[in-house]
């Protein structure tokens, strides 16, 4: 799976001049001036503008939520599809607000909905199998997913794609998929995800120590992710492929969304170069999964935000978005000193 190298040495030294000339103190702009440089890299400008932006949930059931690792029903995802639908969810008040577009994808939620605008129906199947039984999916299985996310970033206009999620028991998904594709201790990457009380939580890592051990020769990127799931992670993992290589800027919300860049970066490291990380989850395990999306061994991925939400749905990349709008808004419209008749640094 190809992404090309951004490489460009000669872009990024031109955007830096520019943001090194702006009206400002050198540097002043602290982290937007990076992430300025970053977005005009991914867009190969040195005027970038983001378009039409697409924020995409993707939602599937888990299989292993009957198992009692989430504090709520999964009858919850297919509810929460209909309110995303309705209007009436964070992540629709929060696209509603910045003028993103919204899309649900069901890529495997047991219930059937009625067709209607914003809603595409994607089913790889109603719900992954139980990962303590077997695997949560067939590899033919995986693959339809991925290509769902691939398909779907490809049938939309734009060049950015806010990535979003729903589905009970994804917390799970992404603990076993971190614990996995990093080599950590499981119980570093296990947290509340809906809100588990301690016990709770201690049952939940029970159960998902057995089904790292059940998976002990899923060692393999997707023969982890055909493992332990779910369909909506696959098909981002696929979606962040897709809109690598395409050259759109990919903007990663919380845990679960992370987990699917962990994937994808392991089929293809250069997604990373691509990769904005909106925040700092308060689920457990996100800070270790941020050490492991770092740019290069040892340094860990900074995200811009930290305001403790531990939602998903794509509410922090949303909560973000405006931060890249100003970055390129800054670095298309700000003044130089020359331009300006502002004296430099003497
Ligand atoms: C009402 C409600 C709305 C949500 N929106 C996102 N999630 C979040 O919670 C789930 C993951 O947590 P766990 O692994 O503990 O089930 C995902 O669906 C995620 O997006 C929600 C959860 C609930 C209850
Ligand atoms: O960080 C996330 O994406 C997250 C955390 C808890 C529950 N749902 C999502």
């Amino acid at each position: 799976m190809m992404v090309a190298d951004l490489h460009d040495p000669a872009l990024a030294a031109r955007l830096q001049h520019l943001i090194d000339h702006k009206t400002k103190p050198l540097g002043a702009l602290g982290r937007i001036e990076a992430l300025a440089l970053q977005i005009g890299l991914v867009l190969g400008s040195e005027a970038p503008r983001l378009e039409q932006p697409q924020l995409v949930v993707f939602a599937a059931d888990h299989g292993l939520a009957a198992r009692g690792v989430s504090a709520y029903p999964d009858d919850v995802t297919w509810q929460m599809v209909e309110n995303f639908l309705a209007g009436g969810a964070a992540v629709s008040v929060l696209a509603r607000q910045h003028g993103l577009a919204l899309t649900v994808v069901d890529c495997g939620v047991r219930h059937d909905f009625a067709p209607r605008p914003g809603l595409l129906q994607r089913k790889v199947a109603p719900g992954t199998a139980d990962a303590l039984a077997g695997p949560a999916m067939t590899r033919a299985q995986c693959a339809q997913a991925l290509q769902v996310g691939r398909d779907v970033v490809r049938s939309f206009p734009g060049n950015a794609l806010l990535l979003g999620e729903m589905g009970i028991g994804n917390t799970s998904a992404a603990a076993l998929l971190l614990a996995r594709l990093t080599g950590s201790a499981l119980a570093d990457c296990v947290g509340a995800g809906t809100g588990l009380d301690a016990a709770g939580i201690e049952r939940k890592r029970a159960i998902l120590a057995q089904v790292l051990e059940r998976h002990a020769a899923a060692r393999e990127p997707l023969d982890a992710l055909a493992a332990f799931g779910g369909f909506e992670i696959a098909a981002m993992a696929g979606a962040v492929l897709e809109a690598a290589s395409q050259r759109r800027v990919v903007v990663v919300d919380g845990f679960i969304t992370g987990a699917a860049v962990l994937v994808a970066r392991a089929l293809a490291p250069q997604v990373l170069q691509r990769c904005v990380f909106t925040h700092r989850s308060g689920e457990r395990g996100h800070e270790l999964m941020l050490r492991h999306l770092g740019p290069d061994a040892g340094t860990p991925a900074r995200p811009l935000l930290d305001l403790d939400l531990r939602l998903g749905e794509g509410s922090g990349a949303a909560l973000a978005w405006p931060l890249l709008v100003s970055a390129c808004a800054l670095l298309r419209e700000m003044a130089s000193f020359e331009a300006a008749g502002v004296s430099q640094a003497g």
